[in-house]
């Protein structure tokens, strides 16, 4: 079994070194890390419409790792020539878990302005401020704005439990409305980007949009829009080449094409959310306009994008299955609710079904596929079977689907398996799961870059199979609509 030769689990980056992080290097023998640029400006071109166009993210990886006959490369990501000159696209892909784990660790890499990897939007997109996930962590302000979002997850628990749960009854509703009108069923997405909307701005920033028609009405559509604008030239979006290598790939997209929305948005946080604002002000010590442009960035790009992109996967996995899941997580939750008392943060946690599957889902789906961080100095990094030396400055480039396939630590990698992560050799599986940026046994905290939210987010997929499976006894669909739903007898 994978896992029985599994490698030391990476710890949070704080108490991480590279020689923790799994065998000594020693043991391994030292390669020259193999790829290459290719001739400047034909190199980074050749491989952006590789990456966009002939081969895709995942081919793009697959074969070059094949090719090269190993996780760590040299190579080149997008965006790139002709009119993104300023963005540098050399990177060094990291493939395998043991690789990828050398991103979490704050003494070697710097994570400054990387998020996206060299090409960072302009900051016109954030009122002009480095937002918290933009910093490092050896800048001040990241522990301000880090404690700062924790502390509003810790305190708003108790409204996160009852806005998801009546956001919920009214998406369900209007999936319900819409069956029972057509026989294609529901195209939900636009109704659940409603719902994770006005449920996250109220839980996060205590802002309810019904006070402002407009917001109610477009808030989640001005998001899309200030989202899609900022990281279309990283994005493969696959509808027309060479249209889109032309058009979306080519250049960054002023600011002022979402200036008006964002306003907006800014105007409804700053006169709605007066509780959390003083927070930021009065106990972090932060201006108005950084607590503001911080927690638009928060709900808008963190929490909003990242549930956007997961909670389709999540649902389409369940709606689609067809190897009886649904009626074993449907006699889970209802036996542990019936017992308990009712849905919530304590009842879901007793769900290992339901959990484990919201773990294979970030597995196999993670929402965030590419991470990025710089190396600070020159340092030895190892995959499973060679060590690589690394030059201060580069940047290095995880790319998650693969690395959340590396057949080391899971078996039948491939495969949608619910049970994964239940049990004892299950829990310890955790240690390599990475989709927030670090291990999901690990601690986000101020001296490392793991999702503030790591927890809320797999607790509140849980709690959202919990409430299906307590509404309904059956449903059909995909990921991106519903076609039948049963009601619980
Ligand atoms: C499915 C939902 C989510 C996903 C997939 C996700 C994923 C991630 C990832 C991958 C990172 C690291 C980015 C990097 O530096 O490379 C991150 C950072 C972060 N996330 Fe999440 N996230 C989600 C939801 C949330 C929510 C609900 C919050 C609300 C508080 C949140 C707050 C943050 C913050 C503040 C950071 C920056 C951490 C730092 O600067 O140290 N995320 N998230």
């Amino acid at each position: 079994m994978a896992s029985s030769s599994l490698p030391q689990p990476p710890l949070p980056s704080s108490n991480l070194t590279s020689q923790q992080s799994s065998s000594p290097p020693s043991q391994l023998p030292i390669r020259k890390m193999p790829g290459s640029y290719g001739l400047p400006l034909v190199g980074p071109l050749s491989d952006r419409l590789d990456y966009f166009w002939f081969q895709g993210p995942d081919k793009f990886f697959k074969s070059r790792s094949e090719k090269y006959k190993s996780t760590v490369f040299r190579t080149n990501i997008p965006p790139a020539f002709p009119f993104l000159g300023n963005v540098n696209p050399n990177i060094v892909a990291v493939l395998d878990v043991k690789s990828f784990s050398y991103l979490f660790d704050m003494d070697l890499v710097d994570k400054r302005d990387v998020l996206i990897g060299d090409f960072r939007p302009s900051l016109d997109f954030y009122g002009g401020i480095r937002v918290g996930v933009y910093l490092d962590t050896t800048e001040p302000k990241h522990a301000k704005v880090k404690s700062f979002t924790m502390e509003i997850l810790k305190r708003s628990s108790e409204v996160w439990l009852r806005e998801l749960l009546s956001n919920l009854d009214n998406f369900w509703e209007t999936v319900e409305s819409d069956i029972a009108k057509s026989d294609d069923g529901s195209s939900y997405l636009i109704g659940l980007q409603r719902c994770i909307f006005n449920f996250l701005s109220i839980a996060l920033t205590g802002a309810n949009p019904s006070a402002s028609p407009d917001i109610a009405e477009n808030g989640w559509k001005m998001i899309d829009k200030w989202l899609a604008i900022q990281v279309i030239p990283t994005t493969k979006i696959g509808i027309l080449q060479p249209l889109e290598e032309i058009f979306l790939h080519s250049w960054a997209y002023p600011f002022f094409l979402v200036a008006g929305d964002y306003q907006k948005l800014y105007n409804f946080i700053d006169e709605n959310a007066g509780d959390v604002l003083r927070l930021g002000e009065k106990e972090y010590g932060l201006t108005r306009e950084e607590t503001v442009h911080n927690l638009l960035f928060v709900l808008g790009f963190n929490a909003y994008g990242g549930f956007s992109v997961f909670l389709p996967s999540l649902i389409g996995r369940i709606a689609g299955d067809s190897s009886g899941l649904q009626e074993r997580l449907r006699t889970e939750v209802r036996k542990v609710c019936e017992s308990g008392s009712g849905l919530n943060f304590r009842t879901v946690n007793e769900m290992e079904l339901v959990k484990s599957v919201v773990y294979e889902t970030l597995r196999l789906n993670p929402p965030v596929p590419l991470q990025y961080a710089r190396a600070r100095n020159d340092f030895k990094i190892s995959s499973h079977d060679a060590v690589y030396e690394v030059k201060k400055g580069e940047l290095l480039c995880g790319y998650q689907p693969l690395v959340m396939r590396d057949a080391n630590i899971f078996d039948d990698p491939e495969e949608f398996k619910p049970d994964r992560f239940v049990g004892k050799t299950g829990s310890e599986l955790l240690n390599y799961l990475f989709w927030s940026n670090g291990p999901q046994t690990g601690k986000p905290s101020e001296s490392n870059k793991q999702c503030a939210a790591k927890d809320m987010v797999t607790i509140t997929a849980a709690l959202i199979i919990a409430n299906l499976f307590l509404r309904y006894d059956q449903i059909t669909g995909d990921a991106g609509s519903i076609k039948t739903v049963v009601k619980a007898k």
